[in-house]
């Protein structure tokens, strides 16, 4: 960190069609907010620079959906956004948009200086052409079948199932997603950036220069770079974007992954007048917080954008993360697989912190990762509670009831007294090799030590015994245990800022430099607040709630995804009429004994009073039968089940999800009816 001045430090853009949720907190921002909270205790100079990423096709195909603007869209989601960032304490010095005056300025300056540069080269090609819209299908706007995986619904740019980048053109039996028609290919004009010509320059940064990256980034690199790359189209055919600043390019807007990264120049341009300082001076160190499906974008893509116009720095890394996974199953915005922070924020009052603890101790940094409620509960009632909570709250505690909560004077102190002070040192360097090289996991197991290191000490010293015999002794171990957790509300402060400013209260301190910690950072005599809970117990009711809230979101993307049964062939009327199908009147019910799913009807029919037998024994209760009319099959050929003889069959409609209804008349008739 020495040969820089400064740390330009920048978060992905979330895209401004959904809130956030946990796989972006855990992948993209908390381990940044982690690593800015630390760079500015240790005094650096930081820029931390966030925004919403508002341009693009699904965007615009919501806004479709929903009747409303684009505009209207990215309003929602970005206030959405910014609002619970800012409550979970994602610190950014600017949260920007890529809507706005200025950003729209610059990236079309910063493409318009490349044009004029000769940096693009031109291309007509054929694409995908909605006649009936009237409109280019770019990107989203096109589905069909993935060639590598036959994923039905596959995209122009990309197959979600396998991962896959496409090109439209890949796709088989391409669809309009705007009106379901088959597209034709129109010829169109487009400018690319020549990916091929900087694959040299960019094997030697990154390969030979950069091999310190995080393997998964590194490897990720090598594999586009092995593979070769190819000139990319940095224009699309759409209204909804920055449009393309030269003459014969109306209609056109620039990429969303040209504009996007773009974002986080003009952002800082937002924040300061000196924006360029943290831009274009090699003093400054970018960093870029991304997931790993931004890999390409980060190390590939947009330093060859820098490199084009070569008045800027690139990043000095791109600690990228893989993905967090919820319950098992992958993450997804439009399948409504995903806890929402902005739920959270409101179903858990002040647990923001647990939140940050258990997606920084389970953080995907070297692989993917899953969430459950399960684990966020254990983390939080046996490490939170019971290891970091428990301690402070013992020795505040016993601090109040023998010494009327003020610091205890130290007497001699013990060869295991000073082992324990000569370890809080270690610790912090140990966290801050760990924050210092991206490993958050790390850094916080190592922190969540001086907590551990805390209980043990006072489990071995046991002042609550020795107060009986030795006031002197206790005192001392109390002022040990005072000094370890005034230097817990630092050391945790970058990962857990709300119960280190709560730390501090109970303490009645003030914030410590990070550079202080150690012994003696809170002198003997000193009162201590007003101590409370720096944690509290989750119970199992509170987690079971959550489990149901995603079962129940199971169960509706099952009934979304169930198509109906393909049409049978064709009868004739006088099949049909072969039926003899009647309302009747349900009169008597009873479960059959030994079965699950049958229960034994009367039922008056209008012609006669008859035993049916009928699977609806799971769907009813017998209590809830009796009165409803009903639609009977009754020339069916009588039966036995179970030892019961069924004249007839109840007619059920069978929901995709299995649960059965009557099929009954919407008012009443007369029992014998017929039904045709
Ligand atoms: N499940 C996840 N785990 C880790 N990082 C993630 C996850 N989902 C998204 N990210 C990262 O968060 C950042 C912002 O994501 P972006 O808004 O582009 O959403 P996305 O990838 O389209 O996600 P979604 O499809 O769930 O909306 C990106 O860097 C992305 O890699
Ligand atoms: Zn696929």
């Amino acid at each position: 960190m020495s040969k820089f001045k400064r740390n330009l430090i920048t978060t992905a853009l979330p895209y401004a069609n959904g809130p956030v949720h946990i796989g972006h907190l855990a992948g993209v921002y908390v381990p940044a907010d982690i690593y800015v909270r630390y760079l500015r205790k240790k005094g650096e100079d930081v820029a931390f620079i966030g925004g919403s990423d508002e341009h693009g096709v699904p965007i615009t195909i919501k806004a479709q959906k929903e009747g409303v603007t684009p505009q209207d869209i990215v309003d929602r989601y970005h206030k959405i956004i910014k609002d619970s960032f800012e409550e979970l304490g994602i610190s950014f010095d600017i949260y920007s948009r890529t809507s706005s005056k200025t950003h729209h300025e610059l990236s079309s300056a910063f493409f318009k200086k490349l044009y004029d540069e000769g940096k693009f080269i031109e291309k007509t090609s054929m694409q995908f052409y909605d006649e009936k819209a009237g409109q280019f299908l770019a990107d989203r706007y096109i589905v069909g079948k993935c060639p590598h995986c036959g994923n039905e619904r596959a995209y122009g740019d990309q197959c979600e199932a396998c991962g896959t980048s496409l090109n439209a053109t890949d796709l088989i039996d391409p669809v309009s997603a705007i009106t379901g028609n088959k597209p034709e290919l129109k010829e169109t004009k487009h400018w690319y950036l020549p990916l091929d010509q900087y694959e040299g320059w960019l094997k030697e940064w990154i390969l030979e220069e950069h091999k310190e990256w995080k393997p998964n980034v590194y490897g990720q690199c090598k594999s586009w770079l092995d593979n070769g790359l190819q000139p990319r189209a940095v224009t699309r055919d759409l209204d909804w974007g920055v449009p393309v600043p030269i003459e014969g390019a109306e209609g056109k807007v620039l990429y969303v992954w040209f504009d996007a990264p773009i974002g986080y120049i003009s952002a800082t341009k937002d924040l300061t007048p000196e924006w360029e300082k943290y831009w274009k001076d090699p003093e400054t160190r970018m960093i870029h917080f991304i997931g790993k499906d931004n890999i390409v974008f980060h190390c590939i893509i947009f330093p060859a954008m820098l490199k084009a116009d070569g008045s800027y720095i690139l990043p000095d890394n791109v600690p990228a993360n893989e993905f967090l996974n919820l319950e098992g199953d992958k993450i997804s915005t439009s399948r409504n697989w995903a806890v929402w922070l902005h739920e959270y924020l409101v179903e858990f009052p002040g647990k923001q912190d647990v939140l940050r603890y258990v997606l920084t101790a389970n953080a995907p940094e070297t692989k993917d990762n899953d969430f459950t409620w399960k684990d966020f509960q254990t983390r939080n009632n046996s490490e939170l509670v019971a290891i970091y909570g428990n301690f402070i709250n013992r020795t505040l505690v016993l601090t109040q009831k023998y010494f009327a909560n003020r610091v205890p004077e130290r007497g001699e102190l013990t060869d295991y007294d000073k082992e324990v002070l000569a370890e809080i040192p270690q610790i912090v360097e140990r966290v801050e090799k760990s924050l210092e090289t991206f490993h958050f996991r790390d850094a916080l197991k190592e922190a969540m030590n001086l907590a551990r290191l805390g209980n043990k000490y006072l489990a071995d010293t046991e002042p609550w015994k020795v107060i009986k015999t030795d006031e002197g002794r206790v005192k001392t171990i109390l002022n040990i245990c005072l000094q370890i957790s005034a230097n817990l509300s630092t050391l945790m402060e970058p990962f857990m800022p709300f119960s280190s400013q709560k730390l501090r209260e109970f303490m009645n301190i003030d914030v410590i430099d990070w550079g202080k910690m150690g012994d003696g950072v809170i002198p003997a005599g000193h009162e201590l607040g007003e101590a409370g809970l720096l944690f509290e117990k989750i119970e199992d009711a509170t987690i079971q709630a959550q489990i149901d809230k995603l079962l129940a979101t199971k169960k509706a993307n099952e009934m979304a995804s169930v198509k109906a049964a393909p049409a049978k062939e064709n009868i004739q009327y006088e099949d049909f009429m072969k039926m003899d199908i009647r309302v009747g009147t349900i009169i008597a019910a009873e479960k059959v004994a030994k079965t699950k799913k049958l229960m034994k009807l009367t039922v008056d029919t209008g012609i006669d009073e008859r035993t049916i037998v009928s699977g609806i024994a799971e769907h009813y209760t017998p209590e809830e039968v009796i009165g409803r009319q009903v639609s009977v099959l009754v020339n069916l050929e009588p039966k036995p089940l179970k030892g019961i003889v069924s004249q007839g069959m109840i007619l059920m409609a069978e929901n995709a999800d299995g649960t059965l209804s009557f099929v009954s008349p919407d008012k009443e008739v007369k029992p014998g009816s017929e039904v045709r």
